[in-house]
């Protein structure tokens, strides 16, 4: 399933994101306060549990958050500024990371990097990148989770591309999708249209 989040305010921070005007400190700040906003929408369905404790002024039982932890893994290098934002909503979420970069010819991901948490089988994964241009990377970092063990996983992306969300949903259907805005197309670069441009470089500055 995908859903987009129309609210206002994400509406609004994508929009500012797209402007080739933007530099790259205030795309680093926006692309940081979109993450949260997707995160409230992709985390709606967390688990609570009443618990007992007592506030300054009575006893009482109040909604907390349980059943399986969560964690947040980001496909390089874009993806970290999800996790580094996202990370703030749920300190107890464990973080991963996967290295990989699109090839500029063969648009295919190359995986140069893996670290996961051990018990990522018995956790909630929310896994970041910023773009869902031809599926190719998030498909291969799901490929890879599930290799690890993961059960259940979650896409969190800024930008995608209805390639990418069609790559996905063929070869992982279990897999949700949580974006900001379903673009038009890709260019022959592989570049969703009309897009935000390379995020790794906006939020690097590395072009
Ligand atoms: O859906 P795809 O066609 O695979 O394209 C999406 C990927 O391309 C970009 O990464 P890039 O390869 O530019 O690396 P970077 O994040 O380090 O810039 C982007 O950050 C995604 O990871
Ligand atoms: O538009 C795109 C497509 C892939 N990767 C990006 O960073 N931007
Ligand atoms: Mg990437």
């Amino acid at each position: 399933m995908v859903t987009v989040v129309e609210h206002p305010l994400v509406q609004h921070k994508l929009s500012l994101m797209r402007d080739a005007r933007t530099g790259v400190k205030e795309f680093r700040e926006l692309a940081s306060e979109l993450s949260l906003l997707l995160a409230y929408e992709a985390m709606r369905d967390l688990e609570v549990v009443p618990v007992r404790f007592a506030t300054p002024i009575e006893e009482g039982e109040f909604p907390m958050l349980s059943g399986k932890k969560l964690a947040l893994v980001a496909i390089l290098r874009a993806g970290l500024i999800m996790t580094d934002s996202i990370v703030t909503l749920v300190p107890a979420a464990k973080v991963g990371h996967i290295g990989m970069y699109r090839d500029p010819q063969s648009l295919e991901p190359v995986a140069y990097y893996s670290k996961l948490p051990a018990d990522i089988a018995e956790r909630r994964v929310f896994l970041t990148d910023p773009m869902l241009a031809t599926g190719g990377s998030a498909n291969a970092a799901i490929q890879n989770l599930k290799d690890a063990g993961a059960q259940s996983i979650k896409l969190m992306t800024i930008l995608a591309a209805p390639e990418g969300i069609r790559t996905v949903e063929e070869v992982h259907p279990d897999v949700d999708i949580v974006t900001a805005a379903v673009d038009s197309h890709l260019n022959d670069h592989g570049y969703i249209v009309p897009g935000l441009g390379d995020a790794g470089d906006r939020i690097y500055g590395t072009k």
